[in-house]
């Protein structure tokens, strides 16, 4: 419970630490459900004050007016809480190509969100919107950020698995102290900002965040089996299914299709790859790390937005390398050479390897147009024919995402109706091998749903129809 932490006045841009209010004291707990509901939301502003600091002189009352700036936007959002994957027909087809805009807008519906969740006086206060964390309350929750909890090492500093006080768990980005330039507090600012304005099952959730002193830390949803990288690696228990790699692919085109086409103002997320991609314990996928994301403006006259090439070594898109414009097909790219990593188990860029393998979406396409598609998929994949014909289809798709220019590249969208069609076809053929095993020998088939909370696929455990293993 947090509703007794510090609160944000709204006439104050920058948080400060504050004694009176930092403990966990009777008489903080005592407040009223509504005094704590104005405080709560005072925090909120504060949050946001933050975010527009250096930005615009923005105060607290100016977030929510502007109703004209809003209403277009409004409706939209507010049928996206709860968003399952599908939504807002009036979008379909629009062109999502579009240019930054000069300054960050908010639309003022979180608010009104805050307002709806506050009449539940036991909800925990993130699930109201970003809070602002005191350092006690983080070193608490990590046991002075010991080192048994770290849970990972980036660009921006180590992450920690924490617990905080209501006993949510929670992964703590702490941001290494030598850092602080200037493209790294806009880093810092930018996660924060555009986790503020998401909400989506296969994208993790900020929680809130604290910037004190020399010390800056982004609280977030913790996700608990790892990222994808290391179930690609083998360092998670079984290896990953193709079945699973799908659903994978799915989930992260979903997360990619709602940053592109339905937020309020559309989001290129700029560092697709395997290590930000996170796993549930049910083998789902969540996009994790905004640092680099970028804001882009609802202008359809915009075709692209210019600015310093940012992303991971083997996943940035060769046309924005070349011409400096984003788009969203720049996220498109990455997410190309993503599915050729789940297909391959392989990392983009592999320096062991002969000088003419190094390049893992070069290698993999030669092998797609040469037609040896079962000689790419990951050596840990069964070789029956609904495998085979995944890894095939998901091939073609990642040959399209990889386009060289962004113009035929599909949007994610796209992607997404392609994906399940491959999963809807995967799922037939599982179907008839099974019935025709069955019928023909004794061989055993399963219907497992380890995988996935949509449906149970059926899994064969007979191999007949296994390819031998060739090494590539
Ligand atoms: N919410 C989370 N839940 C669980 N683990 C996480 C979470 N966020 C990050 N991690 C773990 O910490 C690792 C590093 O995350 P982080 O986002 O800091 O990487 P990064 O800074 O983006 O790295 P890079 O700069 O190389 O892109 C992740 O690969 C993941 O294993």
């Amino acid at each position: 419970m947090f509703l007794h932490k510090t609160y944000v006045q709204p006439e104050d841009f920058f948080w400060i630490e504050s004694p009176k209010h930092g403990g966990t004291g009777a008489q903080a707990k005592n407040v009223s459900a509504f005094s704590a509901i104005r405080r709560a939301a005072k925090k909120v502003v504060g949050v946001f004050a933050f975010l527009f600091s250096g930005q615009r002189n923005l105060k607290p009352r100016e977030c929510r007016s502007d109703p004209g700036e809003i209403s277009s936007t409004h409706d939209r959002e507010s049928t996206l809480s709860g968003w399952t994957g599908y939504s807002s027909p009036s979008t379909f087809g629009r062109s999502t190509e579009r240019k930054v805009s000069g300054q960050y807008r908010f639309s003022g519906s979180r608010f009104q969100n805050f307002g709806k969740d506050s009449s539940s006086s036991s909800s925990k206060s993130w699930q109201l919107g970003p809070v602002i964390f005191s350092f006690v309350e983080l070193q608490r929750a990590t046991a002075n950020f010991a080192l048994n909890n770290q849970i990972g090492e980036g660009g921006f500093g180590t992450v920690f698995k924490g617990k905080l006080d209501d006993g949510t768990f929670v992964a703590i980005k702490r941001a290494r102290k030598n850092n602080y330039g200037k493209s790294w507090l806009t880093e810092f600012k930018n996660e924060i900002y555009t986790l503020s304005k998401i909400e989506h099952m296969n994208l993790v959730k900020l929680y809130g965040f604290l910037e004190h002193e020399d010390e800056k830390v982004i609280v977030v949803e913790y996700v608990n089996n790892g990222n994808l990288r290391e179930h690609l690696d083998g360092l998670r228990g079984n290896r990953l299914e193709m079945a699973e790699r799908l659903e994978i692919a799915i989930d992260v085109a979903h997360a990619l299709t709602y940053l592109h086409t339905y937020t309020e103002t559309a989001i290129i997320h700029r560092d697709i790859k395997a290590s930000n991609i996170l796993i549930t314990d049910k083998l789902r996928a969540k996009v994790a790390d905004f640092g680099f994301a970028r804001l882009v403006s609802d202008d359809s006259e915009a075709t692209h937005i210019s600015t310093q090439v940012k992303g991971s070594a083997g996943y940035v898109d060769p046309d924005y390398l070349r011409t400096f414009q984003l788009t969203d097909k720049s996220d498109v790219y990455s997410y190309g050479v993503l599915l050729i990593e789940l297909l391959t188990g392989r990392r983009p860029i592999e320096l062991k390897r002969p000088r003419k393998d190094r390049l893992t979406v070069k290698w993999a396409l030669k092998r797609h147009i040469e037609d040896e598609v079962v000689l790419v998929m990951d050596p840990f994949l069964k070789r029956n024919r609904a495998a085979i014909e995944v890894a095939e289809k998901m091939l073609r798709l990642a040959s399209e995402c990889v386009a060289p220019t962004r113009g035929p590249r599909p949007s994610m969208k796209d992607c997404v109706e392609k994906l399940w069609g491959i999963r809807r076809e995967m799922k037939e053929t599982m179907l008839c091998s099974s019935a025709s095993v069955s019928s023909s020998s004794s061989a055993t088939h399963s219907f497992l749903g380890r995988d996935s909370d949509r449906f149970a696929l059926p899994r064969i455990i007979d191999d007949e129809n296994t390819t031998q293993l060739v090494s590539p």
